[in-house]
């Protein structure tokens, strides 16, 4: 049952959203509302005032990945199991692989295992053939984006075969929203958005690892795959263990720890950057990335995330600088704007003429 839930904490509490149930794994407040601007494209607003505290939104991942260093002996590897995610600790009852893929994939009891069967199955070669080949010659940051994408089309394989949309619980409040694969097309991104040789480069990636066939049977043309790169880059989130944005004042804020996955939501995704935000983000311990309120919202105003840690990057340039290299964009957030140097016509502009000028 679809029930509104308003959790109004206090911002030191952690976010606690038991209320909602497992049956109904995504919630979207009533006051959070989908709009568009010319220059940031699609946004998030409240249609009327949002306490400090309130829960905005829970979007389940449509696919994640452990990030860890060590996946035999760390206790900070993710279940395999979508519908989990939880902490598959080494010394309990954790399930490797019985193809023996990689140890990156590992779940948390029996019942997840057999759960997930059909979508790692879908993954399992392509893992087996590729992911130690890509690790040697990529490295770990293009073996992750890669395999991203490969569960984001296991995902998407499993809802052809289900007929209904993953995230399709979400509240009937928000028919602006898309859910499901449609909501993955929707993402922003495209080979215009990156360089000539960044897109080369992918291009190449495509060809050599992503291409239709019975290692990865996705059925989709290559142009497709490219284009999914392109927006899985300009969308995807890194899991920290704590929390990122202000909470109650600036001067307060903490890091937020080391990252333990990287996923794709297909709702949260629509939420622009600020480096003044009023939501605060963190995932929970399924995995789904919870919006609240850092402050009191009014109606009509934007609800923005941060994309970076805030305490690593501070003053304008570093921050303009790291958002143009990260995410290829150029922040046009209010604290930007307003850090920006006054130019010197604007200053004389601003003058009032004198008699003899
Ligand atoms: C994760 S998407 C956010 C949703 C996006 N606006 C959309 O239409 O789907 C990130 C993209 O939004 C735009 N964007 C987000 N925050 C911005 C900001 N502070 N200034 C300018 N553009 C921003 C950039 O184009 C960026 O690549």
């Amino acid at each position: 049952m679809s029930e509104v839930v308003y959790l109004t904490i206090e911002s030191s509490t952690p976010i606690r959203v038991d209320a909602i149930s497992q049956a109904q794994p995504d919630w979207i407040h009533p006051h959070l509302i989908q709009s568009a601007d010319p220059v940031k494209g699609r946004q998030f607003r409240v249609s009327s005032l949002v306490p400090k505290g309130a829960c905005l939104l829970v979007d389940r991942p449509y696919a994640i990945i452990p990030v860890v260093d060590e996946p035999q002996s760390s206790d900070n590897l993710i279940c395999s199991n979508p519908a989990c995610n939880n902490r598959a600790v080494k010394h309990a009852e954790r399930l490797s692989c019985p193809n023996v893929c990689i140890p990156d994939v590992a779940w948390c009891s029996r019942t997840c295992q057999d759960t997930d069967k059909l979508r790692h199955d879908f993954e399992c070669s392509w893992l087996k053939r590729y992911a130690s080949s890509i690790r040697a010659k990529r490295g770990e940051y293009d073996f992750g984006m890669l395999w991203v994408i490969v569960r984001l089309l296991a995902t998407r394989r499993i809802e052809m075969c289900d007929s209904a949309p993953i995230n399709s619980a979400i509240a009937p409040n928000c028919q602006q929203s898309i859910y499901g694969w449609q909501g993955i097309e929707a993402l922003c991104g495209s080979s215009d958005t990156w360089s000539h040789d960044q897109v080369r480069s992918w291009t190449l990636l495509v060809k050599k690892y992503l291409q239709n066939g019975p290692v990865l049977p996705h059925g989709l043309p290559s142009e497709r795959i490219l284009h999914l790169i392109c927006q899985e880059e300009a969308n995807s989130f890194g899991l920290y263990p704590r929390e990122t944005g202000f909470t109650s004042r600036p001067e307060s804020l903490v890091d937020r720890g080391e990252q333990f996955a990287a996923s794709v939501y297909p709702t949260a995704a629509i939420a622009n950057h600020s480096c003044v935000p009023n939501i605060i983000h963190k995932p929970d311990e399924l995995g789904r990335m919870v919006f609240r309120a850092s402050r009191d919202i009014l109606a009509g105003e934007e609800c923005c995330i941060s994309y970076f840690d805030l305490t690593r990057f501070t003053d304008l340039e570093s921050r303009r600088e790291h958002l143009r290299k990260s995410f290829k964009f150029v922040c046009q957030c209010e604290r930007c704007i307003f850090d920006e140097p006054v130019k010197e016509t604007d200053t004389w502009d601003a003058m009032p003429l004198m008699d003899g000028f």
